[in-house]
């Protein structure tokens, strides 16, 4: 048992050691002469000299609470990282279990009806596979083609707001005309939502309210894989895989239609051969996980000659030379307008230097699109493009 002023774990001690986490410096060296006492089985500080504990255990001690605060860190984060995972796992559900197909094909279904309500979504399955009548009324993976290949994209008044945060809306009415075969950029400041602009293209998620067409035909009526297939997108930090540089310049188009000369030709045309055949295997090197064992600009290289292999019509950048030193920008930047050569691009892009040649430049503020003109029109205007313009201090004229 205790005795009456005896000192346990609690009170000032305690506070000392939690707070500061140095109490040591406080203890007089004299007064370091506490003893253990058996209490109910455990041990117990008595205090009786000065009623302070041994150098010793109140090391371990620290060291003790040190560790528990890292452990309760620790379990704070991975339940961060589980929140992150689900969602994750729930958008992989989503496209496995081909709910993303149901939006196409309701949406063919309810234009072959004559703009009827689709008020019975289920009706699109039929004994657990998707009804055939339904996927008639998705076009055709050729007009996909031919429609991307001729004609104007129209974001036409897009409202968006991401699932995890549907309250708040990151679009709010943007309509935007990207004209087939010219260069429109997408420029304005931070969170305004051009990035988002670019998910909606790529058909990560659609939108909630409004529509993009191209040729003036909803994207919607193309089945996503269709989609996918005519549009290109490089960005800052292109996705790299575990495999050769030649197969990673040639993924996600068949074997028997790429040939090792269209590899290399891609690879020439995106300023990327040179480095390329200075590797220890050549076009068989391994780039590592991710491409770790390439820098930023050749990853960016391989990606542009990846998507000139891949010759779709619409083609995005998003800040695809914004982490490049000197050299590898003007290398990248040449490969780029290789690549925009009569394509449909949409260039986003902060530092403005890279986008004054742009056909039209679109300024994004706010989830909506505020001004419109090509570099001279919106300087002469002298709105917040030429604001902005002013701000990175560039010498254009
Ligand atoms: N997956 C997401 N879920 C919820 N909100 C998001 C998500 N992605 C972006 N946002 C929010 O949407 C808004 C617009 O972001 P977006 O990335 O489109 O802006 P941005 O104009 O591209 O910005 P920056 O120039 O900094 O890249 C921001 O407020 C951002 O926090």
């Amino acid at each position: 048992m205790m005795e009456e002023g005896q000192e346990g774990w609690g009170g000032r001690m305690e506070e000392r050691i939690l707070v500061l986490g140095v109490v040591w410096y406080e203890a007089p060296k004299s007064a370091i002469q506490s003893e253990l006492t058996e209490v109910g089985g455990g041990r117990c500080y008595t205090g009786r000299a000065q009623g302070k504990l041994p150098v010793g255990t109140m090391v371990s001690f620290i060291g003790y609470t040190f560790t528990l605060t890292f452990a309760v860190q620790g379990a704070v984060n991975t339940l961060g990282d589980l929140r992150g995972m689900f969602a994750s796992i729930e958008r992989i559900n989503s496209i496995l279990s081909a709910k993303d197909i149901d939006d196409s094909l309701a949406y063919g279904l309810a234009k072959e009806l004559d703009g009827k309500e689709l008020e019975d979504s289920n009706g699109v399955y039929e004994n657990g596979s998707v009804n055939k009548h339904f996927m008639a009324a998705l076009k055709s993976s050729s007009s996909c083609s031919n429609l991307a290949w001729s004609g104007d994209i129209h974001l036409k008044e897009v409202h968006f707001s991401y699932p995890l945060r549907a309250d708040v809306e990151i679009l709010n009415g943007l309509d935007l005309k990207i004209e087939c075969g010219k260069v429109t950029a997408l420029v304005g400041p931070s969170g305004a939502g051009k990035s988002t602009v670019v998910q909606l293209l790529a058909r990560y998620y659609e939108p909630t309210q409004g529509c993009i067409t191209v040729a003036g035909e909803d994207i919607r009526v193309f089945d996503k894989r269709e989609w996918s297939r005519v549009v290109s997108l490089v960005n800052q930090d292109p996705v790299l895989f575990s495999a050769s540089v030649g197969e990673n310049i040639a993924y996600g188009l068949p074997d028997d239609v790429v040939s090792k000369d269209d590899i290399i030709k891609a690879a020439k045309a995106a300023n990327a051969h040179e480095f390329i055949v200075s590797l220890p295997q050549g076009y068989d090197t391994l780039v590592g996980e991710r491409g770790s064992l390439l820098s930023g600009g050749q990853r960016q290289r391989i990606a542009i000659a990846r998507a000139l292999l891949k010759n779709a019509p619409i083609l995005i950048l998003d800040e695809a030379t914004s982490a490049l030193d000197a050299t590898s920008e003007r290398l990248v930047q040449e490969a780029l307008n290789h690549l925009m050569k009569g394509r449909t691009s949409l260039v986003i892009a902060h530092r403005l230097s890279t986008v004054q040649n742009a056909h039209r430049i679109a300024v994004c503020s706010e989830g909506k699109i505020t001004e419109l003109g090509t570099h001279s029109e919106l300087v002469a205007k002298g709105g917040s493009y030429a604001s902005l313009v002013g701000t990175q201090r560039l010498a254009f004229e």
